[in-house]
């Protein structure tokens, strides 16, 4: 794992553009894509830069159960503000929230990520520890699946929604098998709450326990912390 630590999210949100730029240069046409606080200045960066994505698909973490493009607070709309209104792509890839068949739906957004394997993937990280919605206790093996929100997660994506109880209880997520196959993956971290996750996840044990933990056992794996998201790191 490759560390880089920086002054703040704008600062991350730098880095974490120079690493997109530089794949894209290297001929990367496939993005995993994250959601959440942490990616916003990330897309900023990319909003604001002459980098054209016509030719490029994008296949996203993960969605809420319930929850569809028109809904604020999906995924699907997060996308469409903060990096698809203005980059346009080849094709975006989200799984369908408001699927009639959750079951089918997780087999046809593996077949997604099958037929466009990830050649980059931006990553944030849970107070948790999970990637994507990959909550603790999630078997590395899992592809594309439908999980249950754990309390903590909850808690803390309550911050987005107006009351505690508008938090989806369910979301489809990729899964920690199909994070793993792709070729490049870059994690951003950023604020103190996020300190703990981040230690366990570089100079912890790898352990389901805490799912970024993971990410030890492979290479091309670059992780972007603030000081304060770095700052209970051993060295
Ligand atoms: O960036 P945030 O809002 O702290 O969320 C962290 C992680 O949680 C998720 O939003 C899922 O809860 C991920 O997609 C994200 O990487």
């Amino acid at each position: 794992m490759k560390l880089i630590v920086v002054k703040n999210q704008l600062e991350g949100g730098k880095e974490g553009f120079k690493l997109l730029s530089e794949a894209m240069q290297n001929g990367a046409k496939t993005l995993g894509l994250a959601t959440g606080s942490t990616p916003v200045e990330f897309y900023n960066q990319i909003v604001n830069s002459d980098l054209d994505f016509s030719d490029m698909t994008s296949v996203n973490l993960d969605e809420y159960v319930g929850l569809d493009g028109s809904n604020d607070q999906s995924y699907s709309y997060f996308m469409n503000k903060h990096l698809f209104e203005e980059k346009p792509f080849k094709v975006n890839y989200l799984p369908n929230g408001k699927a009639a068949d959750l079951d089918v739906e997780v087999k046809h957004y593996d077949s997604i990520i099958d037929e466009n394997p990830i050649d980059w993937q931006i990553l944030g990280i849970g107070q948790n520890g999970h990637i994507g919605f990959n909550e603790p206790g999630t078997p590395t093996t899992v592809t594309t699946h439908v999980v249950d929100l754990t309390e903590s997660t909850i808690e803390a994506n309550a911050r987005f929604f107006d009351h505690i109880e508008d938090v989806p209880k369910q979301a489809i997520s990729m899964g920690l098998a199909s994070i793993m196959k792709s070729k490049n993956i870059v994690l951003m971290a950023y604020g103190k709450e996020k300190a703990e996750a981040v230690k366990g996840m570089i100079e912890g044990e790898v352990t389901v326990d805490l799912p970024a933990s993971i990410l030890q056992t492979r290479d091309n794996v670059t992780v972007i912390a603030d000081e304060a998201a770095a700052s209970l790191l051993s060295k």
